[in-house]
Formats: C-alpha cells, sequence, structure tokens
C-alpha cells in the first residue's frame, strides 16, 4: 500500500553562515493511511516546520516529501490534505455553515486532478460531499450555522475549523497544537468529537502538540522530536483499544505510555544538552 505521508532524509535550514538553523535533520517517516499520529517534542524541535513541509506551505532544503506518492504541491492541488491551525481563521463575515461550506465549492478541477493519482484513482472517486448541517450538529453546532464566527466561543471557532477541514474530506488532515488554546475541559470534548469525526471518515491524521497524554489518547504512534538540530528520537506505537473515551485515563498502560514518552522526552533533552 502507498503511504499516505513519506518523508525521506528531510532537511531544512533557516538562515546562512554562522546564524543558520537547522530547523530538521535529516527525518524518515512513514505513515500508513488511516493513521492518526502525533508530533511531540519541546519548542523549536521543527514539528510545525515538518507540518509546513507536508502541506506543502515551505518546501524542503534535502531529501523528498511524497504525499500519496505525489509531491505536496500536487496533493494540495488535488485537495488531499486539509489543515487545520492553532487558531481558527474563520471568515469574519460569512456565517459559520457558509464558512464550512465554501471551501467545498471552490476549485473544481481538484476531483479531476485528484484521479490522475495512481493509488487514490484505483480506490474510487471521493465519496459525496458530507451533510456540513450534519456535520456542525454532530459538533455541537447546529445552533450556532447561521451565527458569524464573532458571536461564538474560541471553542466552538476551533470545532467549526475542524468541520469545515473533515468537510473537504482530505486524505491527510495536519493539525497544528489545535486545542492548544482552550480550556481542558472545552480540550477534552473536542478531542472526543475529532476520533468520532477521524473514525467514521477513516482520514489520515498528523497531529503537532505539547501535551503528552493528549498525544497517547489520541494517536496510532507518537513521534518524538527533539530540537538543536530538530530531529526525530523516537516512534513509539500506541497499543491501546478505541474508542478511547474518558475511562482510559483510569487505565494503568496509559499512564505508563505517558511516562515512556516524558521519559525519552527528557533523554533527548539531556542529550541535546550535553551536544
Ligand atoms: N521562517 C523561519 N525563519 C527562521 N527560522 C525559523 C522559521 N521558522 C522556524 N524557524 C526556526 O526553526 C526551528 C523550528 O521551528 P518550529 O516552529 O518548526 O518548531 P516547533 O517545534 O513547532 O516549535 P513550537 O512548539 O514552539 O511551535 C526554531 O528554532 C525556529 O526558530
Amino acid at each position: 500500500m502507498t503511504p499516505a505521508v513519506q518523508l525521506t532524509s528531510v532537511g531544512k535550514v533557516y538562515g546562512y553562515g554562522p546564524s543558520a538553523m537547522i530547523a530538521l535533520n535529516d527525518v524518515d517517516l512513514t505513515i500508513e493511511p488511516g493513521r492518526f499520529v502525533s508530533l511531540i517534542g519541546p519548542s523549536g524541535c521543527g514539528k510545525s516546520t515538518l507540518l509546513r513541509i507536508v502541506a506543502g506551505l515551505e518546501s524542503a532544503g534535502r531529501g523528498e516529501v511524497r504525499v500519496h506518492d505525489v509531491t505536496p504541491s500536487e496533493a494540495g492541488a488535488a485537495k488531499l490534505i486539509g489543515l487545520v491551525p492553532q487558531t481558527p481563521a474563520l471568515l469574519p463575515w460569512l456565517s459559520v455553515l457558509k464558512n464550512v461550506t465554501l471551501p467545498q465549492k471552490i476549485n473544481p478541477g481538484a476531483a479531476r486532478r485528484r484521479q490522475r493519482i495512481g493509488d487514490l484513482a484505483e480506490r474510487g472517486g471521493r465519496k459525496p460531499a458530507p451533510d456540513m448541517l450534519e456535520l456542525l450538529d454532530r459538533a455541537g453546532l447546529a445552533d450556532a450555522a447561521h451565527k458569524l464566527p464573532a458571536q461564538l466561543s474560541g471553542g466552538m471557532q476551533q470545532r467549526a475549523a475542524i468541520v469545515r477541514a473533515f468537510g473537504l474530506q482530505p486524505d491527510v488532515l495536519l493539525m497544528d497544537e489545535p486545542f492548544s488554546a482552550l480550556d481542558e475541559f472545552t480540550r477534552e470534548s473536542l478531542q472526543d468529537q475529532l476520533l468520532d469525526l477521524w473514525d467514521e471518515l477513516k482520514t489520515t491524521v498528523l497531529f503537532v502538540t505539547h501535551s503528552v497524554s493528549e498525544a497517547v489518547r489520541m494517536s496510532d504512534t507518537v513521534v518524538v522530536m527533539a530540537p538543536r538540530p530538530g530531529r526525530i528520537v523516537d516512534v513509539i506505537d500506541i497499543d491501546l483499544p478505541r474508542p478511547r473515551n474518558q475511562r482510559l485515563f483510569e487505565e494503568r498502560r496509559f499512564h505508563e505510555y505517558e511516562d515512556l514518552i516524558r521519559d525519552r522526552l527528557h533523554s533527548a533533552w539531556r542529550s541535546t544538552d550535553a551536544a
């Protein structure tokens, strides 16, 4: 099966000469379709850079990046990739419903381009566009559908941004700390909703987080990164049953995974400081 995302010896340097900063060094990563993969690591280890490179918003200085075996820009043009940034970025003059349906209407050439991408063409066309009112309803936003974004709380806006991204039925959904600005209660409820949608739509997710428990709760695989230079130091599969609801927090194995990842993060820090 063609990987959903494949990075081979990817490097990225910002700046030149003595002020050069190695944001990513020799990164190899393979993500199979339908997996939920989190990137975790201290500030500056290159998580967002990696995400932006997969999204085609930046180019890799070295190495190769493929999304369903095409370049990120080809994947972007075929609307294979969805991106949920840290802040929701809804258009303030459009209702929530219009915000989430608008991207489905633009770029009609995307479906044609998608048909040319080998593996995806073989799997057949995309499912019919989902009913966005129903998706909004499932995300608890039925009453907000005809409101403007400014009339919604931050958590509701972020929920709308997630619905918008899923509505495009991307094959790969990239999420850059989507819940970091939210209070714990809202965060946990959005984690539940994201897992429900992901479970139903089987999208591949690459998710950046600073939270160890969020990474363990959500992921099939957690990729641990370290800074200076930005690199992958460990890839840990999370072998916990799904669905992963709140009762998971009571399980010993959940906390063992948290401890393991914290331990790997600390060792990465120690080796970075010693270098
Ligand atoms: N456009 C840029 N120009 C120069 N340096 C940059 C640029 N973008 C990122 N960097 C540097 O590259 C390194 C990796 O940054 P990046 O934002 O990818 O890290 P991160 O792990 O996502 O950090 P955080 O968790 O704080 O968001 C950092 O040292 C950062 O200062």
